[in-house]
């Protein structure tokens, strides 16, 4: 990894900006960081067990250098946490350790625990400053940019959320370290989906360095979470609130989030759904005559190459009825995110609803 790298996020509706903060070990200054835009001296540090465990002590000890109180709140790693059950167990303790707007929450973790640290902070008293610590790839390449926060329903991924930016958003390589191999390819997954539908260059450099990649190489990392950074935050300011532009960012996420869903977001995790949900719609795109055969290929050698899965075992209608609690549905029709080649994607509704089955009976496997 390069020395630190930043990037500026600004939100032209709100006149807001925040940093992108890029560096090994840049974690462990995480106390004198938060002192630039916070003033309080309460932290919520919001974590799930893994991550509480490995980096908790380390981090908590930075911010009471730096002359905070640390009140730890840890859930249980995994999707199932990201529910009413621990938000509402987050505010009871905001209530009862007598938080307020002066106040800040620190989301240190993986997207699960960015997107309920997110919630909590967009709606804790209508809204106080947070601050993402993001330390699964995912959430370093993806959720810790761009302000989406949520809770699952038992109906559908993200149902119940808020935009709400962080304050700041501090990316630490080093925690990638101890990531299990199958956390480290879900992050992978919107890692490629960046690729495929923003930069063809940032696809074919994933495909030649898939090994290198694989391996941590620090100039690989390095080069493939500040690209991916880029282009999300291009996007998001751009379009914060997804009224055009940012759906894109939702390449693979229709049949992925229905996938979730319907196996109760216990067997495939995000990435692994969205990679499933990528290769439905380049062959759905392909099908019609939008995608050659050449880019279906690459797109799933790609998946391949990534050890990330080629397809599903669920009943494709169930699949097919919760496509329809997608947020993009717009007037009970269907719009789908598509690529017409590596790199650029678009929205096309109004696709027949057989050849959508089709394709959902082709992914089993
Ligand atoms: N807000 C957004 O824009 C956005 C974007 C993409 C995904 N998401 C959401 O993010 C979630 C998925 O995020 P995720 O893949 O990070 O899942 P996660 O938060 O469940 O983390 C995955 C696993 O890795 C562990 N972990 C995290 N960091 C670690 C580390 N450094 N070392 C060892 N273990 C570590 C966690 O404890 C967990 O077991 C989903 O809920 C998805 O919907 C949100
Ligand atoms: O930031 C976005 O916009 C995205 O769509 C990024 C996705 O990777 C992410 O999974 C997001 O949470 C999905 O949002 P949703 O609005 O479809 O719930
Ligand atoms: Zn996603």
């Amino acid at each position: 990894m390069m020395s630190r790298q930043e990037l500026k996020v600004n939100i032209s509706e709100t006149k807001r900006s925040y940093p992108i903060i890029i560096a090994n070990n840049i974690s462990s200054q995480i106390g004198s960081l938060i002192s630039d835009c916070y003033r309080g001296n309460k932290v919520l540090l919001l974590s799930d067990a893994n991550v509480s465990g490995l980096y908790g002590a380390g981090i908590v000890s930075s911010l009471e250098k730096a002359g905070y109180q640390v009140l730890e709140y840890i859930i249980p790693a995994g999707e199932k946490s990201k529910s009413y059950h621990y938000l509402r167990k987050g505010y009871d303790l905001l209530v009862d350790n007598n938080f307020n707007r002066d106040n800040l929450i620190i989301a240190l973790g993986g997207g699960v625990v960015g997107d309920l640290a997110g919630f909590l902070a967009a709606t804790f008293m209508r809204g106080i400053p947070f601050v993402q610590l993001p330390t699964s790839l995912l959430a370093q390449v993806d959720s810790s940019v761009g302000g989406k926060t949520a809770i699952n329903h038992p109906a559908g991924k993200n149902m119940i959320g808020a935009f709400y930016q962080p304050e700041m958003v501090v990316i630490d390589p080093v925690f990638l370290k101890t990531l299990v191999p199958r956390e480290f390819k879900t992050g992978m997954a919107e890692i490629i989906k960046h690729g495929l539908i923003a930069d063809q260059g940032l696809a074919d450099y994933l495909f030649e360095r898939s090994k290198n990649v694989f391996k941590l190489e620090k100039d690989e990392l390095s080069h493939i979470i500040y690209r991916s950074c880029q282009i999300k935050a291009a996007i998001v300011m751009e379009d914060e609130k997804e009224k055009g532009k940012r759906a894109l960012l939702n390449y693979g996420h229709t049949i992925g989030h229905a996938l979730e869903a319907v196996t109760a977001y216990k067997k495939y995790n995000h990435g692994e759904a969205v990679a499933i949900g990528m290769l439905g719609a380049v062959r759905l795109a392909n099908s019609l005559g939008l995608l050659e055969k050449s880019d279906l290929q690459f797109t799933e050698e790609l998946i391949r190459l990534y050890d990330l899965p080629l397809g599903h075992q669920e009943d494709p209608e169930a699949i097919f009825t919760a496509l329809f609690r997608d947020k993009k549905v717009k007037n009970d029709s269907l719009r789908w995110v598509l690529i017409d080649r590596i790199g650029n994607a678009f929205i096309r509704e109004g696709i027949d609803h057989s050849l959508i089955k089709r394709i959902l009976e082709g992914l089993l496997c």
